[in-house]
């Protein structure tokens, strides 16, 4: 650890926020945690990660709790928990935001810094866009599967030294960065693929990207979905190349069959991100009077499916 790199704090330490803390601490940084439910496990045992780019298990510098204290606030808070409906996440970064902390996002979905941005006007914006395959495995533990590239920006748009230095500090951890001037633009190009694939998985039962693109119809499906997607973005000011359906779809196929982190959710019994993944892509559509007649069905459906899970909850 170096006097002269900057403090870390992750917020909500679960596989991307474990992992990213991981290749900071590799960078030199001191990197603390705030947990929840893994508390115990991590003061105990630290944070164990398996992957192949080596052994990149750590033990954070301070290990918070929900709820806690702050010893002092950090240089950079990196944000890394589920964007979910009911939990506000500008009040759960509220207790350990400092004047001069910078805020990084590692979380998908579409316009999820808002919230974020009209909390703290005057604290800048990291956003970052996660291209790995990383699960929990069990308490404190991490499988780390494949990829980690991060397309990141400084929110709304342009690039900043704020960017600038956390892109290189995740380079000298051993990560590929691209670094963007239109982060909000790269947000639709992702969505490009997450909208479609995260939700119709779980809509499928956990299907994999083998299963949703072999199943007769299936690609068909994923297509005009896609396609949908495209026309939003191009009404909301992100018009995309539709040769990136193609792209999209090849690319996918070249991958082992794949679970996504909204199957991952589904199959482990937690809360989805339908929201930030798709009801924000619909609610845009609506807005701009786009017509999205499959992925109005796909959420319509999959908030029935959300209301009878919290129903038998009670
Ligand atoms: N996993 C992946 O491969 C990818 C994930 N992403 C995105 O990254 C983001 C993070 O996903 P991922 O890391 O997989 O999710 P995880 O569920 O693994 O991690 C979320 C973490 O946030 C914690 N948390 C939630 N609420 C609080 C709280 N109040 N205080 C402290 N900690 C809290 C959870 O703790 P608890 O156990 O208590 O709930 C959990 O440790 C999501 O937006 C996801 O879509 C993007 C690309 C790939
Ligand atoms: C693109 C992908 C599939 C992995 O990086 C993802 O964003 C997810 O699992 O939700």
């Amino acid at each position: 650890m170096s006097a002269d790199k900057p403090s870390i704090l992750i917020v909500g330490a679960g596989a991307i926020g474990s992992f990213y803390g991981a290749i900071l601490k590799r960078a030199g940084c001191a990197v603390s945690v705030v947990l929840r439910s893994e508390y115990e496990a991590v003061v105990e045992n630290g944070i164990l990660i398996e992957s192949d780019l080596g052994d990149l298990s750590y033990r954070p510098d301070h290990v918070y709790r929900d709820g806690d204290t702050p010893e002092s606030t950090p240089d950079y808070l990196i944000l890394c928990v589920k964007v979910l409906p009911g939990v506000d996440r500008a009040e759960l970064i509220r207790p350990w935001m400092g004047d001069n902390t910078r805020i990084v996002l590692i979380e998908n979905g579409l316009d999820i810094e808002r919230a974020i941005a009209d909390a703290f006007p005057a604290n800048p914006i990291v956003s970052c866009l996660a291209f790995i395959a990383v699960s929990r495995v069990g308490p404190g533990q991490v499988h780390h599967k494949a990829y980690g590239r991060l397309v990141m920006g400084r929110y709304p748009e342009g690039i900043d030294d704020n960017a600038r230095d956390l892109a290189d500090l995740f380079i000298e951890g051993g990560i590929k960065i691209d670094l963007t001037e239109q982060v909000v633009g790269e947000r639709w190009r992702k969505c490009l693929w997450n909208t479609p694939f995260n939700p119709l998985s779980v809509l499928a039962g956990g299907a994999d990207t083998a299963t949703i693109l072999d199943t007769e119809g299936g690609e068909d499906l994923i297509r005009t979905m896609t396609e949908e997607v495209l026309a939003v973005a191009e009404a909301d000011g992100y018009p995309m190349s539709a040769d990136l359906i193609d792209k999209n779809i090849a690319g996918t196929r070249k991958m082992p069959p794949y679970k996504n982190s909204m199957a991952l959710d589904h199959i482990n019994g937690r809360p989805i991100e339908l929201d930030a993944v798709l009801g924000n892509v619909v609610a845009i559509a609506d807005q701009h009077g786009v017509a999205v007649p499959h992925l109005k069905t796909m959420l319509v459906a999959l908030r029935m499916r959300e209301k009878l899970k919290a129903a038998e909850g009670q």
